[in-house]
Order: C-alpha cells, then sequence, then structure tokens
C-alpha cells in the first residue's frame, strides 16, 4: 500500500500534486459547508410559522441544523475516498464512466447540490470500510488520509484491483489507535474495521450481541450502530427514540461526546439505575449479595405476577344499577365471566381494569334494549361512571400500586409465601424478607435491586413505552431481571447488546448470552464476536490472558492489532506508595492520559501519597486536559475506560477487594485491560497463582 507523507508539504500547483489536489478539494469542501451554513443562518422563517409555538419549534430545528453544520477545525471534514470502477447503480457494462467520492463525517455539497463530501453511513460509503482485494466492490482506488491538527498532511492508497500491489495493515490505522488519548472517548469513523461495520450497518428490525474481549471495540461499535440506524431511519426513530445504557455515570460522561461529534445530538443516555427511577423513591439500602441474587433473578417476575394478579376477586353479589325510576340488575356470575374473561386476555392488569366497567355497562345495555328502550353510547359511558358500578369494580379489581405490592412482599412472610409457594424455596424467601418490616414506600431503606421489582410489578400494571432502539453496554453484569427492565424498553423496537463474559463482575454476571437475551426478550438476537484488539497491546493482553483459564475458561484470547515492546513492566517492590508515585510521574512523562488503578480500599492511602508528592489528580468521569492527566480509579469504575498508561496497584488486593475469587481475578482482568501504551504493575504482596 503505497503511503505519502511530504514532511513539509511543497507549495505545489493543484493538478500537478496529488496532494496539494486533495487539499483544494478540503478548503473547497470548508467552503461549502460555510455556504450550507450561511444559507441556514439566513433563513427568515416570520412569513412561514402561523404562530409562536410554531417559530419556536422551527428556530430550535434551525438551530440544530447550524450546530449539526459546524466546521470543527480539529475534526477532519473527510478521511477517504473511494474511486468507483462504474457509477454506482449503473450497469456493470463496459465502458461506464467511473466516479469519485469522498467519505467524511457529514454530506456536504456545492452551490448546485452536488456531493462535495458523502457521509459515511451512505451505501456509496460502504465499500470504504468492506472493499478487500478478495471482494472489490467495484473500487479500482481507496484513498485514507492523514491529518495533523486538522491540516490535510498524508495519504495512502490501495488499489483493489491491482493483483500486483501487496497487501499491508495501513499505516493510518496504527496512527490512529496509538494516538494520544486525552479528553473523552472520541469516534471511529476514519478506520471501522470490516468486522466492525458489519454490526454498525445491520438492520434496525434485528437485534445483535456483541461478545468481544477488552478493547474490541464493542462500545465503539454500539455507538457508531447508532448514528448509523438513526441516519438509516431518521423518522422512525425520532418519533420512537433511541437510548444508550451503560454501566455508571463516570462512563456514560466518556462516551457522551461520540455521537454529537457525529452529528447526532438527540441520543439518550442512562444507567439501568436510571431507567428504573422512580418519582418519590430513594435508593438508601444495599442487598447481601446472596439477597440481590434472589431479587434479581427472572422468577422474581413470576412471583410479581402472581401477586399482582391475586388482586382480582370473584364477585360475591350481583349488582344493581339505578337510572331514574329503573332499576338493572347484572347477576354476580355474569360479572364473574367478565372478569375470567379479561383474565385470559393478554392485557395489563391497569387495561383489564379499566376496560370492567364498559363490559358491564354494555351488559346493562342489553337489559335496556331487550326491555324496550334504545340507549346510545353515551348512555353506556354514563353507566360504566356510576357510583355502583365504580364501587364494584374497585371491589373485583382493585388498584395496584406497585410500590406497595413490593414493600408488602418484602415486608410480610405470609403474603410472599403464598405468592413464592412452588417458585422460590423457603430459604430464598427468608434472604428476601427485610430483617425490619418497613412501614411505608417513602421511608423504606429500597435497595437497588427492589427498584428493578417495582419496576417489573409497574409494568404488569401498565405497560412500559418502548422506544426504536437501544444499546445495552457491558451487559454481561446484569441481572435477569434487569434485562428485563431493559427489555421492556425495546418490546416494539430492537437492540444492540454489547458485553464480555470475561469481564462480569457481579454475583448474577451473564453466563450465556442465549440465557441473557431470553430474559431481554430478544432470543433471536444475533450473536457476533469480535476478537481483534485496538486497545491494549500484544505484551499486554496476552499477560492478562493468563486469567482466562479460571474466570472464564471457554473464551479465546483477544488478538491485538498492536505490538508495543516494552509495554508492559511489573515490578515487587517494598514501599509500594513510593512506587506508584515515581510509576505515575514517570508515566506522566509521555504524551496522553495516565490511569492509577487500585483496589476501592487502597484510594484514600493512594491519594494521600499522591497528594503528599505534589501530584494532582482527577476522578473517573472528570475531564482529561492538556494540564491534568493523572486519573486516581478505584478498581470498580474502571471498567470501560481506557488509559494510554496505567499504573496498577497491588493486584492482590483488588482480587481480595471481591466476594470471591473469581470475580476478583475477573475485576483484575478487567483492570489489566485499560492500557493503550503502557502498564506498570507495581506489588508488594505475592501476584495472584493465576497470573503467575
Ligand atoms: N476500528 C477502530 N479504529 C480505531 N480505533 C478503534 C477501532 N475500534 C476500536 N478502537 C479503539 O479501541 C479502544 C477500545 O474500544 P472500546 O472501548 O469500544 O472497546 P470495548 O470492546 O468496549 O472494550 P471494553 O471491553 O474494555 O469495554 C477505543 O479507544 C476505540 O476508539
Amino acid at each position: 500500500m503505497p503511503a505519502h507523507a511530504p514532511e513539509s508539504a511543497p507549495a505545489a500547483e493543484p493538478g500537478t500534486d496529488p496532494l496539494a489536489r486533495e487539499r483544494a478539494h478540503l478548503t473547497a469542501s470548508r467552503a461549502a459547508l460555510r455556504a450550507m451554513r450561511e444559507d441556514v443562518e439566513a433563513l427568515d422563517i416570520r412569513d412561514v410559522t402561523a404562530n409562536w409555538v410554531n417559530a419556536i419549534v422551527l428556530q430550535a430545528q434551525i438551530d440544530d441544523r447550524i450546530k449539526a453544520l459546524a466546521d470543527l477545525a480539529h475534526t477532519p471534514l473527510f478521511f477517504g475516498r473511494l474511486n468507483y470502477l462504474h457509477a454506482p447503480g449503473t450497469e456493470l457494462a463496459e465502458g461506464a464512466e467511473g466516479e469519485q467520492f469522498y467519505i467524511g463525517r457529514r454530506h456536504v455539497h456545492d452551490a448546485d447540490g452536488d456531493p462535495m463530501v458523502i457521509d459515511w453511513r451512505a451505501p456509496v460509503s460502504q465499500p470504504f470500510y468492506r472493499a478487500s482485494k478478495a471482494d472489490p466492490q467495484d473500487i479500482a482506488l481507496r484513498r485514507r488520509f492523514g491529518y495533523t491538527g486538522g491540516e490535510l498532511t498524508a495519504y495512502e492508497d490501495e488499489h483493489l484491483c491491482d493483483p500486483a500491489e501487496a497487501a499491508a495493515v495501513s499505516k493510518l490505522l496504527q496512527q490512529e489507535i496509538e494516538r494520544p488519548r486525552v479528553g473523552p472517548m472520541r469516534d471511529i469513523v476514519a478506520t471501522i474495521q470490516p468486522e466492525q461495520d458489519e454490526i454498525v450497518r445491520s438492520g434496525l428490525s434485528g437485534s445483535v450481541c456483541v461478545q468481544g474481549g477488552p478493547g474490541t471495540g464493542k462500545t465503539a461499535v454500539g455507538l457508531h450502530r447508532v448514528a448509523y440506524l438513526l441516519y438509516a431511519h431518521r423518522d422512525r426513530l425520532a418519533r420512537t427514540g433511541t437510548l444508550v445504557i451503560g454501566p455508571n455515570r463516570s462512563f456514560l460522561h466518556y462516551i457522551e461526546q461520540v455521537l454529537p461529534a457525529l452529528g447526532e445530538l438527540e441520543v439518550k443516555q442512562a444507567t439501568v439505575d436510571d431507567l428504573v427511577a422512580r418519582d418519590g423513591l430513594e435508593v438508601r439500602g444495599t442487598d447481601a449479595a446472596q439477597t440481590a441474587v434472589v431479587k434479581g433473578d427472572a422468577r422474581m417476575a413470576e412471583v410479581l405476577r402472581r401477586a399482582v394478579a391475586s388482586h382480582v376477586t370473584r364477585p360475591a353479589e350481583p349488582l344493581m344499577v339505578v337510572r331514574g325510576s329503573r332499576r338493572w340488575r347484572v347477576p354476580a356470575y355474569e360479572i364473574a365471566e367478565m372478569v375470567e374473561e379479561l383474565q385470559k386476555r393478554d392485557i395489563r392488569y391497569g387495561a383489564a381494569r379499566e376496560a370492567l366497567p364498559q363490559r358491564i355497562a354494555h351488559a346493562v345495555l342489553v337489559r335496556m334494549e331487550q326491555a324496550g328502550e334504545a340507549p346510545d353510547d353515551r348512555v353506556q359511558d354514563a353507566v360504566a361512571r356510576n357510583a355502583a358500578v365504580k364501587a364494584a369494580v374497585k371491589e373485583i379489581w382493585p388498584p395496584v400500586d406497585p410500590a406497595k405490592l413490593v414493600l408488602r412482599l418484602l415486608s410480610d412472610p405470609e403474603f410472599l409465601a403464598l405468592h413464592a409457594a412452588d417458585v422460590l424455596t423457603p430459604d430464598e424467601q427468608k434472604l428476601l424478607l427485610w430483617q425490619k418490616p418497613q412501614r411505608s414506600v417513602k421511608s423504606a431503606k429500597w435497595s437497588a435491586a427492589d427498584l428493578v421489582l417495582i419496576d417489573e410489578a409497574a409494568d404488569l400494571v401498565e405497560r412500559t413505552p418502548s422506544l426504536g432502539h437501544v444499546v445495552l453496554d457491558e451487559a454481561q453484569d446484569l441481572s435477569p431481571m434487569q434485562y428485563r427492565a431493559v427489555g421492556r424498553r425495546c418490546t416494539t423496537g430492537s437492540a444492540t447488546v454489547l458485553g464480555d463474559l470475561a469481564q462480569g463482575t457481579t454475583p448474577w454476571a451473564t453466563r450465556s448470552w442465549d440465557e441473557a437475551l431470553g430474559h431481554l426478550g430478544k432470543p433471536r438476537a444475533v450473536v457476533e464476536e469480535l476478537t481483534a484488539g485496538f486497545r491494549v497491546p500484544r505484551e499486554v493482553i496476552a499477560y492478562a490472558s493468563r486469567l482466562l483459564p479460571s474466570i472464564s475458561p471457554g473464551l479465546a484470547p483477544v488478538s491485538s492489532v498492536r505490538e508495543a515492546p516494552g509495554s508492559l513492566r511489573i515490578t515487587e517492590t517494598a514501599d509500594l506508595a513510593a512506587a506508584v508515585v515515581e510509576a505515575c510521574r514517570a508515566s506522566l512523562a509521555h504524551e496522553g492520559s495516565v490511569g492509577l488503578i487500585a483496589a476501592d480500599a487502597r484510594i484514600p492511602a493512594l491519594a494521600d501519597a499522591l497528594g503528599a508528592a505534589g501530584l494532582a489528580y482527577l476522578a473517573p468521569g472528570e475531564e482529561t486536559t492538556a494540564e491534568s492527566r493523572l486519573t486516581l480509579v478505584p478498581a470498580s469504575l474502571a471498567k470501560g475506560l481506557e488509559y494510554d498508561y496505567v499504573v496498577l496497584d497491588e493486584p492482590a488486593a483488588i482480587v481480595d477487594g471481591e466476594p470471591d475469587e473469581r470475580t476478583g481475578l475477573r475485576r483484575l482482568y478487567v483492570c489489566l485491560t485499560r492500557a493503550v501504551s503502557g502498564l506498570t504493575t507495581l506489588h508488594s504482596a505475592p501476584l495472584p497463582a493465576a497470573l503467575t
């Protein structure tokens, strides 16, 4: 693959030097983008808006459009070029004229409407990511551009139909991966790999699950998939909405810039706890691991279903409805039939409760007609709202408050036993019950798992609205009940599930994707695997992979795309704190971000040591800047994050910080796989045996 990168760009005339020609196209594209923005800015909406509400809505849309058309100085407007052998869409006939397209983050056109830059998501851009020598997809030339600080400084060509040209690894891809990290996660549009692109562009109707080791690009792929789906199905998703779910705030903060950088401003982000949060209910309690496991077990859904359904009772008395001088009697058995029929239907408790008065009213109307009256719909509505009917419905099909229901299940052993018999063992029931029964919904010490139960109960009463697409990252840590909570938010939409079974660190961590997808309600989702690692250098991933046989025996190690000799250092030391401070200083001598990762319990001591040494540090989620590049990371928050250099403090303490050894080793695996350029492991206690 010929690469071209003049050290100092010669002042060549456009037309002679290819790089100068490309730069001229960049300048012209920038001017065209500016003109597009100015056109939008010049729009006068006074004549077209009928009222002030319209005007506000339209102006907001215009402002978003102006924002989306911003020319960001450090973001290349295009990063690739394709020369087609034939015009796309035409017959592949001899002599059909080829066309050339520049591929970039957004569509730019000139004053005549002709494209200067094509959106990376457009169908004609696809071969940029997928074409190969084996399958050139009608591409004669693929050109990748290299930028330095917003300047186009290099390009790299592949002649896909030239059998004489040897295939080679792209240097620009290598450089992009190794570019020092400062600030939040960035997009990978310029270098999406073929196997990643297949996931990014898979259709909206199907759900996809991606198993991939650390640094294989799962998060990146999930976010680019949302951007792609919004492009391909903009109207539908604008109506139904999209959501990205991540494990915690600092992770969400780390990824929050990626979609806006791709021009997508409307995607919501949340943790699972955010999804199930309810007004007025605070999480103030924690569960012991064993209890949380039972609360997160899918069998709880059956317990809740039975408990909700148990509120319906058989009518004991006939119903008397008085209208004017007439009395209408509906016998108990007839109401019982209505109740049974509603119970059999697949509708929510609340919807059935609303349907019952109408059924009763209908029975009354039939009697009126038999008596020679001619009642209309208004009469039926009036009967349905009649006080006697309302009272009967309240008795037979009372309203259920989801939080009160869960409060009762967790406080009242008899009520729990009634609904959990033959679902949960007596020991499991005991684990569920609060030591001290809680008195009110407001004052109860709800745990995170309790709120998931309340969410399930709420969905039994009233259907949860579904979004168009949900991306679920770090999915391996969810309990079955949490999968259900996510699943009911995409019942009519689709999901992208991302995770790594080896990184599961909760007591209920996912054992198999098939099982998890069943709980999510997407059993037919396709499971894809990503195996090429873009973050961790070969030496470091090989070291971390020694843990795989102990933590996830079936999984193959990640094969890193990068060789970085000297990237791994393991040192035993007597004075750990001093060695850690020194290692942080040494790492800071390099460009890029530095993460000091340690067992949660060791964080205060290390904070003191850094403070005493005059080393300023950030907490995860705080943005690294060129001035402030060191983050002190508790092991429990390291998941999903990455740093150019990682200093890892006392692996044994990280393992010991977890309730069991396997979880401890998994936590260690996560921590060992956060480094892009170098990992320094320091220990005074012996290293865990699985690592040596
Ligand atoms: N095709 C690519 N080109 C350039 N960089 C890439 C590519 N794919 C992934 N990366 C980079 O590799 C790093 C790891 O990606 P990402 O965080 O998405 O991996 P992950 O599989 O989610 O990792 P983890 O399991 O640790 O959460 C990121 O910096 C990402 O930008």
